[in-house]
């Protein structure tokens, strides 16, 4: 085949017809980037004596990169018989009887997206299949779209529904666009990540969906980043190796407790605007934070790693799993009243200006232009060698060093933002920026702290409080004050200074020695740790939250 020959193969063709709605006639027009039509309106110049047509306002247009499927229609798409079979519909039908219906991204407001369905109809069978074979070959030249993809569903997570989740809402939604789906339902913690880690054949997958929460998203990622280092001789174990990134993306269906990941990259914890996400074939690059303790590889996160308040919360929310999605409520009040502190030292490398900073108020967005950059391996500075950094951390180096009495250590590689937090825990951190945002709420009354705390529910600023820092890094680490085995954690209580306010065995009034971190809701095995970002490791088949939209 030649060059020109090759070149005109994969031009799109364009198509332009007079079409049917009902009895309203449409000049319907496929162009390179949208479907558009127009009502023409049959208005008779009685002054003239002559019919002519004239365009009218009803116009609408659908980007070709939102057309879910085409198809030729059905008796159910017909309106006739949606509405009981109008006489002049039946008359209308039985006139134009070819028919397609074209199915697309609407949406609706929030942030969520709907399937919508448009009919076209026409006396000529040939048109009607012209415009279903156009349709497709351009959906087919949209090379991002998923084809087959490898479906992980937690039964268990958040309310229980996952199953029921994907098999109404996503399943026909799949099917419709002709995505073929390989579903494996869990049958323990671990089991998805461990499948992926060594078994699943990823080469037939062009990426991989998980139904349920942040937990089960976190197994994902730790199968495929795991897998994908292993096939490139990368050890994790090193605290500074450069972590291939993944090449297949991963899809979110909510239908966990928290669905903070999906939150904070859709807009909206809604199962159906997921799986349009992941059929037109979004892509979203973002940060992973890998952690270690010393040099053993710990876990990765995306989300929120927490010491102190968030660590006890989740701690204490694991013993009450059979609550579902409330056990958060009540172990975040139990562990508010408890108001442990914890000591320790935070050492940090701060990102450079050009990241912005946590308090800018510039939100990551779809396309935002902070995240549009990414450093290459010449400039960054901040990856010096493991002794370097360890000689340099306290001199001129750049290294902070804090030390301190601290009731929360926040970090947050994106906002955070989920329903409980709606602009999250750090409302401008950036999804694919290679920074988290470094969060010290330092001891302080319990009356403060709450205020901070309603802080993260409404719009005003939780970092303006005279407690509270705030730092974009790249890189962090940790030392608790006291190093203690991990049967001593709930042991060596210590005056806070705070009057009690429960009684009985609880720690109320005193403070353990150690916290837990936690990781994207996992907890973690060790307190001394260090983090740091990998800049955009890994891609969801999502976009970012979009700017306000306009409605359809
Ligand atoms: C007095 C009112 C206080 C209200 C504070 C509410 C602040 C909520 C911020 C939540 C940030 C969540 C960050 C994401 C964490 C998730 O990874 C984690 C696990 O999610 P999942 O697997 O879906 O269960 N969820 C949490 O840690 C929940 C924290 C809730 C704390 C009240
Ligand atoms: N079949 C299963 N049985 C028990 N636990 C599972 C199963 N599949 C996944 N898990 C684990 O369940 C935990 C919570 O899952 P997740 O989907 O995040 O729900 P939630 O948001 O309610 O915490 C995760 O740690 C995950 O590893
Ligand atoms: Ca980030």
């Amino acid at each position: 085949m030649t060059r020109l020959s090759e070149m005109m193969e994969k031009q799109p063709r364009l198509l332009s017809s007079k079409l049917f709605q009902r009895h309203r006639q449409f000049e319907v027009v496929l162009n390179r980037s949208d479907l558009a039509w127009k009502e023409i309106e049959k208005s008779r110049q009685r002054s003239s004596g002559i019919s002519r047509e004239s365009e009218t306002a009803h116009s609408h247009a659908i980007q070709v990169c939102e057309i879910v499927a085409v198809r030729k229609s059905e008796e159910d798409d017909r309106d006739d018989t949606k509405t009981g079979g109008q006489k002049k519909a039946k008359q209308h039908y039985q006139l134009y009887p070819h028919a397609f219906t074209v199915s697309y991204v609407r949406r609706t407001g929030q942030h969520r997206w709907r399937c919508s369905d448009v009919t076209f109809h026409c006396a000529n069978q040939a048109l009607c299949e012209e415009w279903i074979q156009v349709i497709n070959e351009q959906l087919s030249l949209l090379a991002s779209r998923p084809k087959s993809l490898l479906v992980y569903i937690n039964p268990y997570g958040g309310k229980r529904r996952g199953k029921r989740i994907y098999e109404q809402k996503v399943a026909p939604l799949f099917r419709r666009a002709s995505i073929s789906a390989d579903v494996i339902v869990t049958e323990r913690a671990n089991h998805a990540r461990d499948h992926l880690k060594t078994e699943a054949n990823l080469d037939k997958y062009d990426g991989v969906v998980c139904v349920g929460g942040d937990g089960m998203f976190s197994e994902i990622l730790h199968g495929l980043v795991t897998r994908t280092q292993t096939d490139h001789g990368v050890d994790q174990n090193q605290p500074d190796a450069e972590l291939v990134p993944c090449s297949l993306r991963i899809g979110i269906i909510p239908a966990g407790s928290t669905d903070c990941i999906c939150f904070a990259t859709v807009g909206t914890n809604d199962p159906v605007t997921s799986a349009l996400h992941i059929i037109v074939g979004d892509s979203q690059p973002m940060d992973v934070c890998s952690v270690h303790h010393n040099d053993f590889f710990l876990r990765y996160s995306v989300s929120l790693l927490g010491y102190g308040f968030y660590g006890d919360v989740q701690t204490d929310s694991e013993r009450k799993r059979w609550l579902g999605p409330a056990r958060y409520d009540l172990s975040g009040v139990k562990t508010f009243l408890s108001h442990n502190y914890y000591e320790g030292t935070v050492s940090f490398l701060p990102a450079e200006d050009d990241v912005g900073n946590p308090r800018d108020k510039l939100q990551c967005r779809s396309g935002c232009h902070v995240c549009q950059h990414k450093p290459s391996s010449k400039d960054k500075p901040w990856e010096m060698s493991e002794e370097k950094e360890k000689s340099d951390k306290e001199s001129s180096s750049g290294w902070s060093v804090i030390r301190g009495k601290f009731i929360a250590i926040n970090a947050a590689s994106m906002s955070c933002a989920c329903p409980r937090s709606p602009k999250g825990l750090s409302p401008s951190a950036h999804l694919a920026d290679g920074t988290t945002d470094l969060i010290l709420v330092r001891k302080c009354s319990r009356f403060d702290f709450l205020r901070h705390l309603l802080r993260h529910t409404n719009k005003e600023d939780q970092f303006d409080h005279s407690f509270v820092e705030v730092h974009r890094v790249r890189t962090f680490r940790f030392q608790p004050r006291h190093q203690v085995s991990l049967g001593d954690l709930s042991e060596t209580p210590k005056k806070t200074g705070f009057g009690p306010i429960c009684s009985g065995q609880m720690t109320c009034n005193y403070s353990k020695a150690q916290s837990s971190w936690t990781c994207d809701g996992e907890i973690l095995p060790h307190t001394a740790i260090q983090a740091s970002v990998q800049c955009q490791l890994i891609r969801l088949f999502a976009r970012g939250i979009e700017e306000q939209q306009q409605l359809q």
